[in-house]
């Protein structure tokens, strides 16, 4: 029966607006010299977000705001670790693993580049994978989207046996 597949993909989206006065911190990582961050009830993570997404929707369990609402104050400046952490529990309870993830940040500015191996380390170190299973890409919006960040996620789960 298909839906016994042990492999499945999920797919996670999460935007933030820029303010100044914000940490901007991607994947765990906070960006040094950041003018501008990510305005959100928590941390503003939007890299941990959009992967946390991913891997809830591979199962159909649903999205972060569900687990975390945004409206209950006992979530304001949560550091996003906790929310991945508490969604690989999720899916472990069901008996899947994360077995690749690739990540794609648009971002005007600042240049992520130098980031990239410190982002993938990071998010590997939190999904328990080697670092060669995080792609990490960085876009610019080409100036049509200069005061936000977004990130887009998809994710290859797995279930032995
Ligand atoms: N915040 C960003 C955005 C992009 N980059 C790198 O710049 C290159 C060109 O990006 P385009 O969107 O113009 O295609 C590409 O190599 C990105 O990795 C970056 O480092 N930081
Ligand atoms: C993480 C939560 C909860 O603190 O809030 P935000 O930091 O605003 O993030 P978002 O990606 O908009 O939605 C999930 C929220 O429930």
């Amino acid at each position: 029966m298909l839906s016994s597949l042990p492999l499945r993909i999920g797919y996670g989206e999460d935007a933030h607006r820029l303010a100044p006065g914000r940490p901007l911190i991607l994947g765990g990582v906070p960006v040094p010299h950041a003018e501008r961050g990510a305005v959100a009830h928590s941390d503003g993570d939007a890299v941990l977000h959009a992967v946390a997404d991913a891997l809830l929707s591979g199962l159909a369990l649903g999205d972060i705001g569900q687990y975390f609402p945004d409206t209950d104050p006992q979530w304001a400046g949560l550091d996003s670790r906790d929310i991945l952490r508490r969604v690989l529990d999720l899916i472990r309870e069901r008996g899947y693993e994360p077995v690749n993830v690739a990540l794609v940040v648009t971002l005007d500015r600042p240049k992520l580049g130098p980031l990239r191996a410190k982002i993938a380390r990071s998010v590997a170190t939190l999904l328990a994978l080697p670092e060669s299973e995080v792609g990490v890409s960085f876009k610019t919006s080409e100036g049509l989207a200069p005061d936000h960040v977004q990130v887009r996620v998809t994710a290859l789960l797995g279930r032995d046996g």
